[in-house]
């Protein structure tokens, strides 16, 4: 059986029923439990592994989904349920990326029927991340800008607002190692991406894959005049390993310790660090991914030879 996790702030839209509804003519086998507050999607993704459900499908936005993750990942491998994803937040960063179908009814009926594959989860110190975490002036952005703004102008909010902020930006200074290679900076953005996308659209890891062991960086340096931001959007574009304001590299791992408390934003949640250690768990979590999903390094699944889990 799958269940679905809904947030309650989405379960008495009407689509959302009327998907529901729809799927369950349709032949599935599917419960609905509802969330109240913060901790409850975590908590009943958890007792879905002991409940031996196959499929937990979260219902939400980007947080709701996240909370998700992070309950599946309390629980063994072999407990663990595949996570489907219905996209019902302002941003859906994760299920934009990864292609999946934006209406409810499309989107429930995929997580229902599509097949999992294999991806990685990040970990940042305790706290999970399937997608991406941003630090710096980026966090600052998405975590601070008014949800009600977010929804009226969607995607294009944040960089609306990123704009304007950018003028008023303090850097983070601090030290960065990983798997060959380390550094002193001060920071403007950090971006540790598992997956592409962050912040309402911004593509900050374009390379990036979910089932390479690996996370990508984006490292931007902190900017002291109008020509060196120039160089810096230029550098943005182009993407250089090493360049003076941008540099972009992979890792497995990460650790960062900072002077100040660094502002940061793990799929969409906002917290505060001075220190941190991120890490790639390879192959942890199997997700609901469409056949021709962009974010896999092993290629389509066309031929359905790459899927390890089917649908049930
Ligand atoms: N019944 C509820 N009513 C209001 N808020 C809820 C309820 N249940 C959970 N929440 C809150 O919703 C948060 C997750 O929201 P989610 O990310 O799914 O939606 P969103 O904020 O609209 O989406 P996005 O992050 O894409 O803007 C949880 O952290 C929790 O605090």
């Amino acid at each position: 059986m799958t269940r679905l996790i809904l947030n309650g702030k989405a379960a008495q839209l009407p689509q959302v029923r009327e998907a529901v509804f729809a799927s369950r003519d349709a032949g599935a086998n599917m419960e609905v439990l509802v969330t109240w507050e913060k901790g409850d999607a975590a908590r009943l993704a958890e007792q879905a592994g002991y409940a031996g459900r196959s499929r937990v499908i979260a219902g939400g936005g980007d947080g709701t989904v996240n909370e998700v993750v992070n309950g599946l990942m309390r629980l063994t491998l072999e407990r663990r349920p595949a996570l489907g994803i219905l996209p019902l937040g302002s941003a859906n960063d994760l299920a934009m990326s990864l292609d999946l179908p934006q209406t409810p009814g499309a989107a429930l009926a995929a997580a229902l029927r599509l097949p999992s594959r294999p991806v990685d989860v990040a970990r940042l110190d305790d706290r999970y991340f399937l997608n991406m975490t941003t630090g710096g002036f980026g966090a600052e952005v998405t975590s601070s800008t008014p949800k009600s703004l977010k929804r009226l102008l969607g995607g294009g909010a944040y960089s609306l607002i990123g704009a304007l902020k950018a003028w008023q930006h303090h850097p983070y200074a601090g030290h960065l190692s990983w798997a060959g290679g380390q550094c002193d900076a001060s920071l403007f953005v950090l971006a540790m991406g598992n997956g592409t996308q962050a912040g309402g659209g911004q593509r900050l890891t374009p390379e990036a894959r979910l089932d390479d062991g690996l996370l990508d960086i984006l490292l931007v340096r902190d900017f002291a005049s109008l020509r060196d931001m120039v160089t810096m959007r230029r550098e943005l574009l182009e993407r250089p390993r090493e360049g003076l304001f941008v540099e972009t590299f992979r890792t497995p791992w990460l650790r960062f310790e900072g002077v100040d408390g660094l502002p940061l934003t793990l799929d969409g949640e906002p917290l505060c660090r001075h220190d941190f250690h991120v890490e790639v768990e390879s192959g942890a979590l199997e997700l609901v991914v469409p056949g021709d999903c962009p974010l896999f390094s092993h290629g389509s699944n066309g031929a359905g030879e790459s899927w390890s889990r089917a649908a049930s």
